[in-house]
C-alpha cells in the first residue's frame, strides 16, 4: 500500500484501473444517495472466519471498514475464526467435532476458542483496521457485560444433544460499544460471553446469532454477513437458485430445507429483521470490497433480507436494492 494519498501527479493514480477520469467519477458519483440515505447510519457486519482467506482480503475488509467510517457511517465489527480454532486445536493435537453447527466445546477447548478469537483474529483484525489511523478498539463479550448467554443445545435428527460450552446470547449491554462508537471509533468485538448462570464460566457464542443479537441491542440499520458464498441459495448447490431479496416470512418457511452451515447465517438474518434491523444481507467475502459494493452501489451484491412490512417474496437472480 502507498505509505501517502495518491495525487493526480502520480503515475499509481492514473493507472490503478482501466477507468477514464470521467468514468471514475461516475463511480464515485453513485455513492452520492447512498452517503446522503446512510449518513451516520449504524451497521453491524460480522466477518466469518471461511471469509478470511488471504491477507488482501483482510486488508481490503479493513479498508472497507475505514471507508465506512471516514464517510460518517459507524461500523461495527464482529468477527468469527471457525477455522482458526480448529487449526490451532489442531496444532494442538484437540480434535473438532461439530454437532447441528456448533463446535462441541470442553473446558480445554474453551481455552483455545478464548485465545484465538480475542488473542489472535481481533488483534489481527484491529492491527489491519489501525494500519490506516488509531480507529479500531477490540473487545469481549466479556468486556464492559457487553454480552451474556446461557448454555444451548444443538438439534441433531430432531434430538437436543450436549455441546458443552457453548451459549446463546440472553442479553447485551451496548453501552461500552456506544461509548466507542460516540469516540468515532470502530469497536471489533470477540464472541465469547460470560455463562449468566455462572459468571465464573465463559461460553464460546456462534459468531453470526451474536452478531444478530448485538444489531438488534444497538437499533441497527443494516446487518452485513460475509461468508464464503455468494449469498442464499434456496436449492443448494444450483447456482441458478441464488435469492437476491427475501421477506422475513419466506425466509422463515425455507429455514427448515436449508443445510447446517447456512441455518445459523439465515437464522441471525431473520432475528435482526425481526428485531428492527433495517436489513440483512449475506455477501460474499471472497471478493475484494463486497461490503463496499453491497453499501453504495444500486445493484448490491448478494442476499438482502427485509422485514415483512417491505414484502418482495423470493426472487432469485432479479433484484437490487429497494
Ligand atoms: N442454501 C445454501 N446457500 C448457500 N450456502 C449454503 C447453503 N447450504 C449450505 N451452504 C454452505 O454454507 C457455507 C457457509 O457457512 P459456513 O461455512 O458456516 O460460513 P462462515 O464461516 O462464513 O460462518 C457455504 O460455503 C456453503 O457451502
Ligand atoms: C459455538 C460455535 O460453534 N462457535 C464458533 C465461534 C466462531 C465462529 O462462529 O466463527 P465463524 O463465523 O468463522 O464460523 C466456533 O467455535 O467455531
Amino acid at each position: 500500500m502507498s505509505p501517502h494519498p495518491p495525487s493526480p501527479a502520480d503515475d499509481a493514480f492514473d493507472t490503478r484501473t482501466d477507468l477514464r477520469p470521467e468514468q471514475k467519477a461516475e463511480v464515485l458519483v453513485e455513492a452520492l444517495p447512498w452517503l446522503e440515505r446512510f449518513a451516520g447510519a449504524l451497521f453491524v457486519v460480522k466477518y466469518g472466519g471461511n471469509a478470511m482467506i488471504d491477507d488482501d482480503l483482510k486488508r481490503a475488509f479493513a479498508e472497507d471498514m475505514v471507508f465506512l467510517r471516514l464517510c460518517g457511517l459507524r461500523p461495527v465489527v464482529v468477527h468469527g475464526g471457525g477455522p482458526q480454532i480448529s487449526s490451532m486445536l489442531d496444532r494442538l493435537g484437540i480434535a473438532s467435532e461439530f454437532r447441528g453447527g456448533l463446535r462441541v466445546t470442553t473446558p480445554e477447548s474453551m481455552d483455545v476458542v478464548r485465545m484465538v478469537l480475542t488473542g489472535q483474529v481481533s488483534r489481527e483484525l484491529v492491527g489491519l483496521i489501525n494500519a490506516h489511523g488509531p480507529h479500531a478498539v477490540g473487545m469481549s463479550g466479556e468486556d464492559a457485560g457487553l454480552l451474556r448467554a446461557r448454555r444451548r443445545t444443538a438439534t441433531v435428527d430432531g434430538e437436543q444433544v450436549d455441546v458443552g460450552q457453548v451459549g446463546d446470547v440472553v442479553d447485551v449491554d451496548p453501552r461500552a460499544v456506544r461509548d466507542l462508537l460516540d469516540a468515532g471509533r470502530i469497536p471489533v468485538v470477540s464472541t465469547v460471553a460470560p455463562d449468566v448462570d455462572d459468571p465464573t464460566q465463559v461460553l464460546n457464542v456462534n459468531a453470526d446469532t451474536a452478531a444478530a443479537a448485538l444489531a438488534v441491542a444497538l437499533g441497527a440499520s443494516k446487518l452485513i454477513v460475509l461468508t464464503d458464498v455468494e449469498g442464499l441459495y434456496t436449492d443448494w448447490p444450483d447456482r441458478s437458485s441464488l435469492v437476491r431479496r427475501i421477506d422475513a416470512s419466506t425466509l422463515a418457511a425455507l429455514l427448515p430445507r436449508l443445510e447446517s452451515g447456512m441455518v445459523p447465517k439465515m437464522e441471525a438474518c431473520l432475528r435482526a429483521v425481526r428485531g428492527g434491523v433495517g436489513q440483512a444481507h449475506v455477501v460474499d467475502g471472497r471478493q475484494a470490497h463486497s461490503v463496499l459494493v453491497e453499501v453504495f452501489t444500486e445493484r448490491g451484491v448478494g442476499t438482502m433480507v427485509l422485514p415483512d412490512d417491505v414484502r418482495t417474496g423470493a426472487l432469485p437472480v432479479v433484484g437490487g436494492h429497494p
